[in-house]
């Protein structure tokens, strides 16, 4: 039987419908405000930044788009931080990574207001997040949470083996899968790893987030797995009007005649991942009505 293809497009509309109407309850001087900073104009980032915008305006929060030229110096970023942490309109503020490498990124991470860093990169958001409770979950591995979830994927005693440890997708979301209520067995897998389709085949839950296409072939699943493909990788195809099209890090055809569930590049993980910075943005937004910490929010 092929895998179920998880919809993650679909369940991401839902959620922000519900978003939208939480946002509506709102007072009108309590309006959910997200200031998105960009710095250059690599065409990737630009069109990620874009697509956080409108999904911003669309649940009826503001959104403060600021995009800044590849010369800005880090003290001048690091300036406007400050500004936005002391804004009683902003209630989330994120960065667009990578930054120009002239700017170091945990200077700009450690900058940021905690209450206010909705992509939960801050350190002392991590600490939350590790020991149980979260003040913000990062946004990717709390959309990958959710879309298994809602899959009925089963996670309690389930074996999770994740192909990347990065800060943004492959650590934050080992911890979260391993937290009680999950409660998976949990492998990160890296460019150090030995014999990577050893330990991809022992997966329950197959997380793919490399940055490679075409990383995993179908001989490296285990039937029934459920598979997660965090890639998002442009390839130059001369034949789309946009001169490339995406692909994530899983063979998608042949991977899903042997997948239990499967998500798709695009309209997978991508989507939840901007319902998640909004999820987290209105909680500030909420908290910061009632004068809480946003870690005390449901
Ligand atoms: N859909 C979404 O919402 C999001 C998608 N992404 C996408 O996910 C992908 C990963 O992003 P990100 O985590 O930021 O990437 P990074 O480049 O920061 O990390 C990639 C990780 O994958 C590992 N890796 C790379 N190649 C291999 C390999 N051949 N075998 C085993 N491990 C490998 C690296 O190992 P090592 O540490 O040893 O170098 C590293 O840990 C990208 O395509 C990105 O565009 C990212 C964020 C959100
Ligand atoms: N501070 C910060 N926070 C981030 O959350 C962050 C970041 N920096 N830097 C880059 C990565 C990448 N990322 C994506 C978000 C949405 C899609 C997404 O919506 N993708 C669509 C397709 C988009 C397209 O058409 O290009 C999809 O998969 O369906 C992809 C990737 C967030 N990141």
């Amino acid at each position: 039987m092929p895998a179920h293809i998880i919809d993650g497009k679909s369940i991401a509309a839902a959620m922000r419908e519900d978003i939208a109407r939480r946002v509506q309850l709102l007072p009108e001087d309590q309006r959910p405000g997200l200031a998105v900073v960009l710095i250059g104009e690599d065409p990737a980032s630009m069109s990620y930044v874009t697509a956080k915008e409108r999904a911003c305006t669309a649940a009826g929060m503001h959104s403060e788009d600021i995009r800044l030229p590849v010369s800005t110096s880090q003290q001048d970023l690091l300036q406007l931080i400050d500004e936005l942490n002391n804004r009683d309109s902003i209630h989330g503020i994120l960065v667009q990574l990578p930054l120009p490498a002239h700017i170091d990124p945990d200077a700009v991470i450690h900058a940021i207001d905690p209450c206010k860093d909705v992509d939960a990169f801050h350190p002392e958001n991590l600490g939350h997040m590790v020991m149980g409770s979260p003040r913000f979950l990062p946004c990717t591995p709390h959309g990958i949470v959710h879309l298994l979830q809602k899959a009925d994927v089963p996670l309690a005693g389930a074996h999770a083996v994740i192909v990347g440890r990065s800060n943004i997708v492959g650590k934050p979301l080992a911890n979260m899968l391993l937290q009680r209520n999950c409660n998976a067995t949990v492998t990160v897998c890296h460019t150090g790893t030995r014999d990577l389709a050893s330990h991809t085949l022992q997966a329950d839950i197959l997380v793919a987030a490399a940055g490679r296409p075409g990383l995993i072939t179908p001989d490296m699943i285990k039937p029934g797995a459920a598979v997660i493909d965090v890639g998002v990788n442009r390839i130059t195809d001369t034949s789309r009007k946009r001169g490339y099209r995406l692909a994530g890090d899983v063979d998608f055809a042949a991977a899903s005649a042997v997948a239990g569930w499967i998500t798709p590049v695009p309209g997978g993980v991508g989507p939840m991942t901007i319902t998640m910075l909004l999820e987290n943005t209105l909680r500030s937004a909420i908290a910061a009505a009632d004068n809480e910490d946003p870690i005390n929010v449901p």
